[in-house]
């Protein structure tokens, strides 16, 4: 019987959702069903999008159209279910099956992650109970980066909030840095273990790494989500002070500041609009806060760039990934630029490409490799998936 693994992204209102063929390495069926919690908008009369009252519903109507399909007819035929599992805390260094501890680990880091772990719990609870028999595998973002030393995880606060609370930096994006590193040490046909990457996921949420010997050392994302790289509505780095004197003041509440900082702050909150495209439309317009934004969003990803390759000390390739960094080749172009003195100089010919597949952008005179590799988070999820069932399945054989 072939491996079929599906695998379920549940944000707080969609569930993404893919199922593969891992033996023939094949996307069987994919979809994504949004709107879950709210009440049907559209008149009664069939041209209302239909809507889920819960996770419950939206899952059960995966299954509906998996079976629909034809390409899953029943569900002995999974070889297992990969969730996305953003915050694992310091707990989980890898993917594992899901039992009772996972369950109350998992809740266990909802403070750490409120907007996303809630969520993705509550679609493994609905798989375990809609489906008893199939195991549930949980890939967690924070995995990838728990090889981070602590001089690069620590925060310069009394050590009891490190202990007694867990307030470090963990990261994330982990199951597309993790995929892009193997896919980029591949294309150079080199080990993983020999190459020193940087690596930017540039999508609505955005995070850079560094990468020495396949292994994250730092990364700009932090204890949430929230810190680092300007995003499409997260204001990324910020002086902790002004959280402080906008409480203080009674400009804002804490859920003011909430709402501020995840939802309406980075692109957002600096032109109103949080789509890369309409904001590069607007800029070569000559919007001028469009054009700020974008100067803003540039110069923070070249910080960083410039912060890890003084760690790294030389790096094999720049990557770029996820929409924006697969997709907007102005974005690509304006990070590059004044990075020749570092070894990494765009050509502007192979920058104009949108491939689908890893592509090289670098100038011959450039020292480092430019790469553009495109992520696939699902894919990677559900080989790590497998893997997990492949090792039980040797334990109990061996
Ligand atoms: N051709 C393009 N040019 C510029 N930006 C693009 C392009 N295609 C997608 N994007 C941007 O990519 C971002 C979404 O990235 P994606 O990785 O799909 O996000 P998510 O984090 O939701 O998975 C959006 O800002 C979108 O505007
Ligand atoms: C962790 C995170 O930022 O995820 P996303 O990019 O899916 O928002
Ligand atoms: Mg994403």
């Amino acid at each position: 019987m072939h491996r079929k693994v599906l695998v379920l992204n549940s944000g707080s209102s969609s569930v993404k959702y893919r199922l593969f063929d891992l033996d023939v390495e094949r996307v069987l069926v994919s979809g994504v069903i949004e709107r879950i919690g709210e009440s049907s908008v559209g008149p009664p009369d069939g041209n209302g999008e239909e809507s889920f009252a819960d996770h419950r519903q939206a899952i059960a109507e995966v299954m509906r159209k998996l079976r629909e399909s034809g390409e899953l007819l029943d569900s002995n035929e999974l070889y297992a279910i990969g969730h996305r599992v953003v915050h694992g805390g310091e707990i989980f260094r890898s993917a594992v099956i899901v039992d009772d501890a996972v369950i109350e680990a998992i809740r266990a880091a909802f403070p750490l992650a409120p907007l996303q772990n809630p969520p993705n719990l509550l679609g493994i609870e609905v798989c375990r109970e809609l489906w008893p028999g199939v195991p549930q595998v949980a890939v967690f973002d924070t995995a990838f980066h728990l090889s981070m030393p602590p001089h690069a995880y620590r925060y310069a606060l009394p050590d009891t909030f490190y202990r007694d609370h867990g307030i470090r930096r963990y990261g994330f994006h982990g199951t597309s840095f993790a995929y892009v590193a193997k896919r980029a040490a591949a294309y150079l046909g080199r080990p993983l273990e020999s190459c020193n990457f940087i690596a930017l996921h540039l999508g609505n949420g955005a995070s850079a790494v560094a990468i020495k010997r396949g292994r994250s050392v730092d990364t700009s994302m932090g204890m949430t989500p929230l810190a680092g790289l300007i995003m499409g509505t997260r204001c990324g780095d910020i002086d902790p002070g002004v959280l402080l004197y906008l409480i203080n003041s009674g400009i804002c509440s804490t859920a003011d500041l909430d709402w501020l900082l995840s939802r309406n702050s980075g692109l957002k909150g600096l032109v109103g609009a949080n789509d890369m495209r309409e904001i590069l439309r607007l800029a070569a317009a000559g919007d001028g806060d469009a054009c700020l934004a974008v100067e803003m969003y540039c110069y923070a990803i070249k910080k960083y760039i410039g912060g890890y390759l003084a760690i790294l000390g030389n790096i094999d390739a720049l990557i770029f990934t996820a929409g924006i960094g697969e997709h907007a080749a102005p974005i690509r172009y304006k990070v590059c630029s004044g990075l020749e003195p570092c070894g990494i100089a765009i050509d502007i010919r192979k920058n104009a490409v949108d491939p689908n597949e890893t592509a090289e952008l670098q100038a011959v005179h450039s020292r480092t490799k430019i790469l553009i590799v495109p992520t696939d988070e699902e894919l990677e999820i559900a080989r790590e998936a497998a893997a997990v069932m492949d090792a039980r399945v040797a334990g109990f054989n061996g």
